[in-house]
């Protein structure tokens, strides 16, 4: 995959008005996914040579836009706007529905995870990846709006790895807060057993 441009910046106020976002579309991902950067200017950005928050959020239609209860993707996608609006940087919207199998092979793993198999498990059985996403996209992207240093709103210790395995300085981790409710707990535990995700529980 050859470098990333900037192809348009386009100005789109957000939440009723009240957050102004920039959109921003790229040439040169030969992939089609069309991966959106969306940045914030942000109080504190504006003060000399501020690093920007930079959140990593893979695409999720039943949570981003349904408030799907099943994960945490639309409370998280809530969180970064609030907190990157504030603080100043990016969202990079990455077009990697259900970490990248695709939305309805999601449903398909909804489906067995209703007959007891866990998030993962239920991808091998499928025989697709637990979790297929690369996030160089991502840095291609930070590259080509001339980011080449972050604080990483996560607690997925695998964007961090990669990112800096594709050249992008992660300065600070920013832990995300635990969205938790009755029906995601098992979805999060599973992300904090099996993967490393840094998160505490109250239980
Ligand atoms: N295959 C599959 N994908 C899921 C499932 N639940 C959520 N997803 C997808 O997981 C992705 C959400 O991951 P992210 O919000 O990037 O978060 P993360 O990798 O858990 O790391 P954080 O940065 O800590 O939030 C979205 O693409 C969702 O569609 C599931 O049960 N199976
Ligand atoms: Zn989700």
């Amino acid at each position: 995959m050859s470098d990333l441009t900037v192809k348009r910046r386009v100005m789109i106020p957000v939440r009723a008005g009240d957050v102004m976002a920039e959109f921003i579309s790229f040439n040169g991902d030969d992939s089609g996914k069309e991966h959106i950067g969306i940045f914030f200017e942000g109080r504190q950005l504006k003060n000399k040579g501020a690093i920007p928050l930079v959140r990593l959020h893979s695409e999720c239609l039943t949570g981003d836009v349904f408030g799907s209860g099943r994960c945490d993707c639309g409370e998280q996608l809530d969180e970064a706007i609030d907190r990157i609006n504030e603080e100043g940087g990016y969202i990079l919207y990455l077009r990697q529905e259900g970490r990248g199998i695709g939305l309805y092979a999601k449903l398909e793993a909804y489906a067995l995870q209703d007959k007891g198999f866990d998030t993962y498990q239920a991808n091998e059985m499928l025989h697709l990846p637990e979790d297929g996403r690369d996030f160089g996209i991502a840095a291609k992207m930070l590259a080509s709006l001339g980011v080449s240093k972050v604080r990483l709103l996560t607690n997925n210790p695998d964007k961090a790895q990669q990112l800096i395995e594709y050249g992008i300085d992660v300065v600070e981790l920013v832990p995300t807060k635990v969205h938790v409710n009755q029906h995601n707990r098992q979805y999060l535990k599973t992300k904090a057993d099996r993967k490393q995700h840094t998160m505490k529980f109250d239980d």
